[in-house]
């Protein structure tokens, strides 16, 4: 895997001239092939972040390089799934993954375009509705025909904010289990924001913690040390399961209102802690021996 296929160094987001920047020294890195989760409270700047690494917001301050080359603007390299889909209303399924296929590959002749999308209308499960207009399709329905149009112009990043966010608990399921399995078929590299702890460890590698805002940054990189096998149904067997899911919530409902306490007693941003709480003590000992640095115990 490519290190750092998107590297973010120093950014800042600052709305009111004057005002407190929402966030401050964000810097990360995404291997390819990666899938990243963002959790953070609301109004710490996630989905402002999403647009940047986008290209559709600019930061006020740092860096976003994908692929060796800096990101300045929108581009077809980089899909992007909403919370609500926008799907054309006038199109099919079919139509509306064609539109973005042949918005990538103007010079592909319609029917190689319809085979491309038919493929990726497949891998989420919509087989059968490709003739169906979106008013005709269940709110999973269209988040579906959303990834799969996504998907079919094979960005070199996909960044979702919130794709599942209006879907009901069992329809959400159902969607994630889609999604982990394209993701597995395409190697995409992704990055999601999500509310959903439980989400976030079903799909990500690493979850990105943010504390709040303003000045929120990435206080701890959680990597997911649970096998890349686990299921939906099967997770929680596993104990590293419930290890991860108390160290989520407890950065949720303590850490982050900590950090934020300290700052506005004039403390400094906190420094990004790498944590693998699914290992026990000595499994963490060991990891960070191998790895090279030092993390703190979960
Ligand atoms: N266009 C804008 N103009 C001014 N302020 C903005 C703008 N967009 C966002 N903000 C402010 O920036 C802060 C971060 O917003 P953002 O939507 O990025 O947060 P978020 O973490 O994604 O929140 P949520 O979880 O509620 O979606 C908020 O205080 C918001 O009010």
């Amino acid at each position: 895997m490519d290190k750092n296929f998107l590297s973010v160094e120093g950014l800042s987001k600052r709305y009111a001239a004057g005002g407190p920047p929402v966030f401050e020294q964000v810097s990360f890195g995404i291997e390819r092939g990666e899938f990243v989760c963002v959790i953070g409270h609301s109004g710490c700047g996630k989905t402002t972040i999403l647009n940047v690494l986008a290209g559709l917001e600019a930061a006020s301050g740092g860096v976003v390089i994908m692929d060796q080359r800096e990101v300045r603007g929108p581009s077809l390299d980089r899909g992007v799934v909403f919370q609500s889909h926008a799907l054309m209303p006038w199109f099919s399924v079919l139509g509306n993954v064609v539109f973005a296929v042949r918005s990538r590959w103007p010079e592909w002749p319609r029917a190689k375009a319809e085979e491309h999308a038919r493929r990726f209308i497949e891998m989420v499960g919509l087989k059968g509705a490709e003739h169906k207009k979106p008013s005709e399709l269940s709110g999973g329905m269209k988040q579906r025909v959303g990834i799969a149009r996504a998907f079919s112009i094979e960005p070199k990043m996909l960044l979702m904010d919130e794709p599942f966010g209006a879907l009901d608990a069992l329809t959400r399921g159902v969607v994630q289990d889609e999604l982990l399995k394209i993701c597995a078929a395409t190697r995409q590299t992704v990055f999601m924001i999500t509310h959903d702890v439980d989400e976030a460890i079903l799909l990500a590698d690493k979850i990105f913690l943010m504390s709040n805002g303003p000045h929120a940054s990435i206080a701890e990189v959680v990597v997911n040390t649970m096998p890349k096998t686990r299921t939906r149904e099967s997770m929680h067997h596993d104990p590293q399961f419930y290890r991860i899911r108390n160290h989520l919530v407890d950065f949720l409902v303590h850490r982050s209102r900590q950090i934020q306490a300290a700052q506005a007693a004039g403390g400094a941003a906190p420094v990004t802690r790498v944590v693998r709480p699914g290992l026990d003590n000595e499994a963490q000992q060991a990891s960070a021996q191998d790895s090279g640095f030092s993390q703190a115990a979960a």
